[in-house]
Order: structure tokens, then C-alpha cells, then sequence
């Protein structure tokens, strides 16, 4: 089964096409919305092992001519550092304006290459090929592009909308089950924010999903994703409604930048909504029986609920202060109501932050 959604946007809009074996159709796809020609591929060697050839092969029979550029796999690629190169091996190649630059891989690969090509010759047309469930539910759609600056996460972005989503979700087969994991987090997260129905899913099928299970997989990826797209369209610049997309983030982001990168960002996402879940429940705004439920899905997802580390909450609260929801100086938390609905709030009393973070 393959799913089709439209992102509507005002200035450009882009299909995201999800399924079994779009890969293979990715040159086509492509040769819809631009004429032949040279397009880069920018992967890493894990991925790039497994997916470059069959990447470039669609392409080169549908009239492209690919180049496939590697990066060294992992979070600290998505730094200035990466980027620069990038541009010095694009201009190398005397790659132009008009050239299409593709990224294949997760989210690390996605942020980067979509800040790339954002910002290489003020601007080129940039395609998201998805490889990680992580980036085919949340980071591939919807435009923020981004690089870390130091410990301090996506620092330094854009908002900078794709002309294509190609989601294989057979890649998802030779994914590592860690990776499941993370990306099972934000599959949690768009069903607490907006979907009670993927949420009865996910409590229903997740020794299924964690089995890889690809149609049922495909089912919650689509669902997914339909969340985020429906949020983008609303709100693509971040003004507001988009900030429920950040759901865990306010902790999760802060658990990356203490952990130095060690815990993955779906993990500090799962660590980051059983926090926010609680302060909800401490709050008085979330039911007893909705937070178990919360907490009960991400433990059932393998994904952790708590953090041990010593002494941990000054650096957090630090990091925290770096986060980009702050409104005149005062964290914002996303925090859910029910399950299927979240709620902003900027007054929280700083001795019940102190309290759960600790
Ligand atoms: N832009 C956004 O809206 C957005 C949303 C969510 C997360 N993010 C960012 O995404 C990043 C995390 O992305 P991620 O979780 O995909 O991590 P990742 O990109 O590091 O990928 C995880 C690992 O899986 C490997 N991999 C990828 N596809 C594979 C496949 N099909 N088979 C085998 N191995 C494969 C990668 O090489 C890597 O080792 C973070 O930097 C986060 O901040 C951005
Ligand atoms: O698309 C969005 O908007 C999100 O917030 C999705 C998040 O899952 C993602 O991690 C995003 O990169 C966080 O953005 P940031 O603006 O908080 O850095
Ligand atoms: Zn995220």
C-alpha cells in the first residue's frame, strides 16, 4: 500500500509518497517535478551501503545523472563544520543553482543537507529520501533544517520546505531496533498531541511494530506523518500551533546537550514527555489514568521514562534556558491535556520544574 499526502503550503507545496518499495520510484517521482539532469545525493556510509545503488540506479533510468557525496554517520555531522565542507565539495564539482540535492538517510543526514541546500548559492532544490522511521514521520516533512552549534541543538536553521518526501518504508527492515525505538518516540508524540486513534494503535501493535512489521509499520507512518503535515500547513513559520510539535522537546533537548549526543533524540524525546507528562499530572491538567497510559506506551516501546544521572538538574535547567520556545525569558511547556490534545504554558511555578526534573 502506498499513501500519497499533499503538503498545501502558500509558498510551495510537495507530496510526501510513503510505502513499500518508493525507492524504486524515487527517479520518476523526481522527473515529475524537475527535468533531467545532475542531482547529488548526499547519504553516509551506513546508509549509503545499503540504499546509494538502488538510489542511483532509479535515477539514472529515469534521465539523471547522480553524484553521491558521504559524510561520516552520527549526530556530530550536523555541524557547521559538515556544512562547510559540503559547500567547498559542491563548488568543486561546479554544482549549480538549479541542482537538485537529495538527502538520503535519517534525520542527521535530512537536517544537514536541507541546511546545505538552503544556503549553497543562497538556494537549491532539495528532495528528503527518509530512511530512519524517525525521518519518515518527523523530520523529513515540513522544512526546519537545521546544524547544532556545539552542545546547543539546531542552532543555527532554516525553514526550508522540500520539493519531494520519497518514504521507503521497507528500509525501515535493516534499521537496528535502537532505532525503531527512537523513532517510535515522536510516533508517540504525534498521537498524544493530535491522534487518539494512532495512540490506540501504538498500545495495541507496538510488539508488532518492534517486530517490523511493514504494513503495520507503513499504517502508523502515514498516520504520523499526517499529524505533522496537518500542523506544517497551519502554522509552517512556528508562530504558534507548530510549537505542540514540540512535545518533550523543552526536556528532551536539554538531555542531548548533557548527554554530549550519548542518548539519541528519540530516547531524550521519550525522557522528555514522561517529564512534561508528569508536570501535566502535578499541574492538575492531566488525568492519573492518561499520564499511566503515557508512560505505558513508551516503556512498551523499550524507550526509558526517567534519567539516572548525579546531580544532573542545574546543567539541564541550563541547557534548558537554551531552548527556542523561551517567551520573554520564560520556558515554554508543551503539556498534554488528555490524549489527542496538548496545551502551551509559560507560567510554571520554578519549584515544580525543580521538582521534576529532579
Ligand atoms: N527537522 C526536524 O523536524 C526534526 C525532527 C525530529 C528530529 N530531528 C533531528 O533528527 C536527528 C535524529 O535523526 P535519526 O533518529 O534519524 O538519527 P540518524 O540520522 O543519526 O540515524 C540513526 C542511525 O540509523 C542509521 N540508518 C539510517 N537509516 C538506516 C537504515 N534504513 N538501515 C540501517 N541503518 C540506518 C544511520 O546511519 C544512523 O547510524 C536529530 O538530529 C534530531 O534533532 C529533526
Ligand atoms: O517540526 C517541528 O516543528 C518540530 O518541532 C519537530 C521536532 O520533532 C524536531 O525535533 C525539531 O527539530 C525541533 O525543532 P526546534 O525548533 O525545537 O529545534
Ligand atoms: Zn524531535
Amino acid at each position: 500500500m502506498t499513501y500519497q499526502i499533499h503538503v498545501n503550503l502558500k509558498e510551495r507545496s510537495y507530496p510526501v509518497c510513503i510505502g513499500e518499495g518508493v525507492l524504486g520510484q524515487t527517479g520518476d517521482l523526481l522527473a515529475e517535478r524537475n527535468s533531467s539532469g545532475r542531482v547529488v545525493v548526499i547519504t553516509n556510509p551506513t546508509v549509503g551501503r545499503l540504499y546509494a545503488a538502488g538510489l542511483t540506479e532509479t535515477l539514472t533510468s529515469s534521465g539523471f545523472e547522480p553524484e553521491v557525496i558521504t559524510v561520516p554517520d552520527g549526530e556530530a555531522s550536523k555541524s557547521l563544520t559538515t556544512a562547510g565542507k559540503l559547500y567547498e565539495s559542491l563548488a568543486r564539482r561546479k554544482v549549480e543553482r538549479t541542482t537538485p540535492i537529495l538527502a538520503l538517510g535519517g534525520g542527521v543526514i535530512g537536517d544537514l543537507t536541507g541546511f546545505v541546500a538552503a544556503t549553497y548559492q543562497r538556494g537549491v532544490p532539495f528532495v528528503q529520501i527518509p530512511t530512519t522511521l524517525l525521518a519518515q514521520v518527523d523530520s523529513g516533512i515540513g522544512g526546519k533544517v537545521a546544524v547544532n552549534v556545539g552542545r546547543l541543538k539546531n542552532m543555527a536553521g532554516a525553514f526550508y520546505q522540500p520539493r519531494l518526501v520519497a518514504s521507503d518504508t521497507t528500509t525501515l527492515l535493516t534499521l537496528p531496533l535502537k532505532e525503531i525505538r527512537n523513532g517510535m518516540a515522536e510516533v508517540i508524540k504525534s498521537a498524544v498531541i493530535h491522534d487518539p486513534v494512532l495512540f490506540a494503535f501504538l498500545e495495541a501493535n507496538m510488539p508488532v511494530l518492534l517486530n517490523r512489521d511493514v504494513k503495520t509499520l507503513t499504517y502508523a507512518v502515514h498516520r504520523a506523518a499526517e499529524v505533522k503535515v496537518n500542523v506544517v500547513e497551519q502554522d509552517e513559520g512556528d508562530r504558534g500551533l507548530r510549537h505542540i510539535l514540540n512535545f518533550g522537546h523543552t526536556f528532551g533537548h536539554a538531555v542531548e546537550s548533557v548527554s554530549n549526543f550519548k542518548v539519541g533524540h528519540g530516547t531524550a524525546v521519550a525522557i522528555g514527555m514522561a517529564a512534561a507528562s508528569r508536570m501535566a499530572y502535578r499541574l492538575g491538567m492531566l488525568s492519573g489514568n492518561d499520564l499511566e497510559r503515557i508512560l505505558k506506551v513508551i516503556m512498551a516501546a523499550g524507550l526509558p521514562v526517567s534519567m539516572v544521572a548525579k546531580n544532573a538538574s542545574p546543567a539541564l535547567m541550563r541547557a534548558m534556558l537554551h531552548d527556542k520556545k523561551i517567551d520573554n525569558g520564560k520556558l515554554k511547556f508543551i503539556l498534554p491535556t488528555g490524549i489527542g490534545t496538548v496545551t502551551a504554558r509559560t507560567d510554571v511555578n520554578p519549584e515544580i520544574i525543580a521538582e521534576v526534573l529532579r
